[in-house]
């Protein structure tokens, strides 16, 4: 199985062209969590798939987890698949991705740097309140795009030398935590200095901090601009594990008109999956 393995700040991803592959679609979980599972096989956060577009978009991009379960959307796998697509001449410099959340235009910038329009925000809910073993945590809750990919967007004081293992028994609880019906990716935050934003995220189907989420990253601008946080004419910098992403929220009053991302991607390598353990 022919495949390209890239990463978008540290977000890693396996992408294999189905075009050309003609894989089954019901096949993909098991093939994802397979591949996905580090040391095993090729190892990443997710597999991402290339499809025909089924209307009037450049091309579809199937996302599964490293658990094997589907993914709306990803802010980072999105931008990668852009670079993927530009050079493997499946689209040109300017595309529309075809994702479930709805489309995603897509731009090549330089070499290594493309830059995505998120989709936008179909459900924000400011100020909420949750609970995890007797302390209450403040967090909102925004969904991009539709049927969206959930996100909570809680700020943690301190989160720089917080202790690893706390902050991970935190998000798991959150993940889990009743009140999301599709579970929820968590994003932790602390304000470093005007629009600069360190941000750790939890994701549902990785059931680990990745390195970077973009969705994330958009979510968390989106609901700092609205709280009114940060300087909402200026893009966003989101200081995550694995580099540095840049969000540009366009509001017009109180509602999200454009979300933009824009970072680095990675071509780690190109070659063939030989794992002869893989059922296709
Ligand atoms: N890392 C991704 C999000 C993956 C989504 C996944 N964790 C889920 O909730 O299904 C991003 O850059 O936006």
């Amino acid at each position: 199985m022919k495949f390209a393995k890239m990463q978008g700040t540290g977000n890693d991803f396996i992408i294999v062209n189905n075009i050309e592959l003609n894989i089954p679609v019901e096949k993909f979980p098991e093939i994802a969590k397979r591949v996905c599972t580090r040391r095993i096989s090729v190892g990443g956060d997710a597999l991402m798939v290339v499809d025909k577009p089924q209307h009037a978009g450049d091309f579809q991009m199937r996302f599964y987890n490293s658990d094997g379960t589907l993914g709306e959307m990803c802010g980072n796998g999105a931008r990668c698949i852009a670079r993927y697509a530009y050079e493997n001449k499946i689209a040109g410099g300017s595309m529309v991705i075809e994702t479930l959340a709805g489309d995603v235009p897509a731009w090549r910038i330089n070499k290594r740097k493309y830059k995505i329009r998120l989709n936008n925000p179909e459900i924000i809910k400011l100020d909420e309140t949750l609970s995890i073993d007797g302390t209450a945590y403040e967090y909102s809750y925004i969904e991009l795009g539709n049927p969206g990919l959930p996100h909570a967007v809680v700020k943690i004081n301190g989160l720089c030398d917080f202790d690893e293992k706390k902050l991970f028994q935190l998000g798991r609880k959150i993940r889990y935590y009743h009140d999301f019906p599709k579970g929820v990716n968590v994003n932790f935050y602390e304000i470093m200095k005007e629009n600069d934003v360190r941000l750790k995220t939890f994701e549902r189907g990785v059931e680990d901090f990745t390195l970077a989420c973009g969705t994330g990253s958009g979510s968390t601008a989106v609901v700092l601009s609205l709280k009114g946080v940060i300087d909402k004419g200026k893009p966003v910098n989101l200081h995550v594990p694995g580099g540095i992403l840049s969000v540009h929220v366009e509001l017009n009053e109180s509602k999200v008109e454009n979300l933009y991302l824009t970072g680095d991607t990675n071509i780690v390598a190109i070659g063939e999956v030989m794992d002869e353990d893989l059922v296709l």
